[in-house]
């Protein structure tokens, strides 16, 4: 039996809120957490990707901050800098009608503009690590009076690339605070850390059969590594996804495919850790305005992301581990709805994929690759039904003499032809050969206790802790790093 918002213990504000937000019933995980939330206990709340984590959250923190309190009183932290915008926005929309000021905080932003809106006075404050520690060693930032910390994508803030910086972050905040961890995925090494922030936890787990989302159709396409980009347009040329995100192992792959997807006529754009914030917020925006149809991204897009209408997702490159592709392909079939994810893996990675297969619990279906028929044949479908759109909501009074003198000369079904075949696009068979990147390996890095990533302390001033950054957003291999992407 689903859960009415309206039967849990709110004030009538926060109950307007979800209203206007068009929320009637909990999900599982929000039935599960808000309650004990609410009494004030510490919780690791894990369920599927798309399930409403972040409502889980912000309800919580929302109702059980003194607004009144002219110091931050609700923290949350979170891996990527348009994860940290998406969060600050749906905390905000929950504390609408409490009048609850939500600061988001990200590198990339101009620091003055940020200090500028924390003399506001937010009573909560979102943020990713790097600049939050900026904030911290200016001064500029002060957690004395937190009494709630979030870390949202808890397994991912608390693995090796973060931990330190989460922990300088903790110690700051007072210890009698409440401390809240969500993620779809948690190892068991991600438990035991988190007992170290954690006053006498519960572990709340929606059960679920599988750790992937049942609404997501999941297959995969055995393909050459040069095959990759002629099989991914044929797809699109037969799927025709509303929205489509497309990962890419490196920064310079997402580059090239981005660039090879324009070149045959898509509306595609990119994103990644080395662009300028600004540019990164413009794809954002244009993606959720539906003003590209295909973003190429990083893992950076990997984890939290909600865009409405994305029903796709390739794995043009593996990805690094399973963790990794649960979150991936947790883009689409959000909420309710379904979606596609597809994988390419070339010959020599199919362990990984049965690897996947067996942690997750679920089989990838193979299917054969699809042929340049079949995608002509797609996109002549999208032809068909974009005339066929014109044909029921414009008024082409206009075309009507220059169409009555064309069928004179010509035959109709030529003509219907013709126009078909001008609609349909021409340059998706231009030979384009991108970068070869080279399989997955098969042995995986260790992810806890290794010594050489450890590195010092970035709580010595602003200075170091700026370019010690710098250094690690670039990673060497043209990964995103794990460091605040
Ligand atoms: N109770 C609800 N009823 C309907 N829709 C909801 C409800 N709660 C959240 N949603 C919507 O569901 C979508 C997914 O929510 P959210 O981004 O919080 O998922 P998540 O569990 O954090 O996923 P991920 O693991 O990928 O971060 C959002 O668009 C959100 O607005
Ligand atoms: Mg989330």
């Amino acid at each position: 039996m689903a859960t009415l918002f309206n039967e849990f213990e709110l004030s009538d504000a926060t109950k307007r809120s979800l209203e206007q937000m068009g929320f009637e019933s909990a999900t599982a995980i929000q039935a599960d957490t808000i309650p004990v939330a609410l009494e004030g206990r510490d919780l690791i709340g894990q369920a599927q990707t798309g399930t409403g984590k972040t409502v889980a959250f912000a309800i919580p923190l929302v109702e059980r901050i003194d607004s009144s309190n002219t110091e931050i009183g609700g923290l949350v932290l979170t891996p990527t800098r348009e994860l940290c915008i998406q969060v600050a926005e749906e905390i905000s929309k929950v504390g609408r009608f409490k009048s609850i000021r939500v600061l988001s905080i990200y590198g990339g932003q101009d620091i003055g503009r940020q200090i500028r809106a924390l003399r506001n006075r937010p009573h909560i404050i979102v943020a990713t690590p790097g600049r939050l520690i900026d904030h911290l060693n200016r001064g500029t930032v002060k957690l004395q009076s937190v009494q709630m910390a979030v870390l949202d994508e808890a397994d991912e803030m608390l693995d090796m690339g973060f931990i330190e910086d989460i922990e300088g972050i903790l110690n700051q905040c007072p210890r009698e605070r409440q401390t809240l961890l969500f993620s779809a995925t948690m190892k068991p090494g991600v438990k035991t850390l988190a007992k170290k922030f954690m006053h006498d936890s519960v572990h709340i787990a929606v059960k679920a059969q599988e750790v992937t989302v049942p609404l997501i159709e999941q297959v995969y396409y055995e393909v050459h590594e040069r095959q990759k980009l002629d099989v991914l347009t044929r797809l699109l040329d037969i799927q025709n996804p509303e929205l489509a995100i497309i990962f890419g192992r490196t920064k310079r792959r997402v580059d090239e495919l981005m660039g090879a997807l324009q070149t045959r006529g898509y509306l595609a754009d990119g994103l990644h850790g080395d662009m300028s914030q600004g540019q990164r917020d413009a794809v954002m925006r244009k993606f959720r305005d539906g003003g590209i149809e295909v973003l190429v991204a990083t893992d950076v897009a990997a984890r939290g992301l909600d865009v409405s209408g994305v029903t796709h997702v390739f794995n043009f490159d593996m990805p690094q581990d399973v963790d990794s592709y649960v979150h991936r392909i947790g883009r689409t079939g959000r909420a309710g709805m379904t979606g596609l994810a597809a994988t390419f893996v070339t010959p020599r990675e199919i362990e990984h994929l049965h690897q996947i297969e067996r942690v997750t619990k679920r089989r990838i279906e193979r299917r054969p690759l699809p042929t340049v028929t079949e995608a002509r044949m797609g996109m002549q479908r999208m032809a068909m039904e974009q005339l066929m759109k014109v044909v029921n909501e414009d008024d082409l009074g206009g075309y009507r003499i220059m169409a009555e003198e064309l069928l004179e000369e010509y035959d109709s079904i030529l003509l219907v032809s013709a126009a078909l075949r001008a609609m349909s696009k021409t340059n998706r068979e231009i030979p384009i050969t991108l970068t070869e990147e080279k399989p997955l390996r098969v042995k995986k890095p260790p992810r806890f206790g290794g010594g050489n990533q450890r590195r010092d302390s970035r709580f010595h001033g602003y200075p170091q802790a700026r370019e010690s950054r710098h250094y690690r957003n670039r990673d060497a291999s043209g990964r995103d790093s794990r460091r605040e992407k």
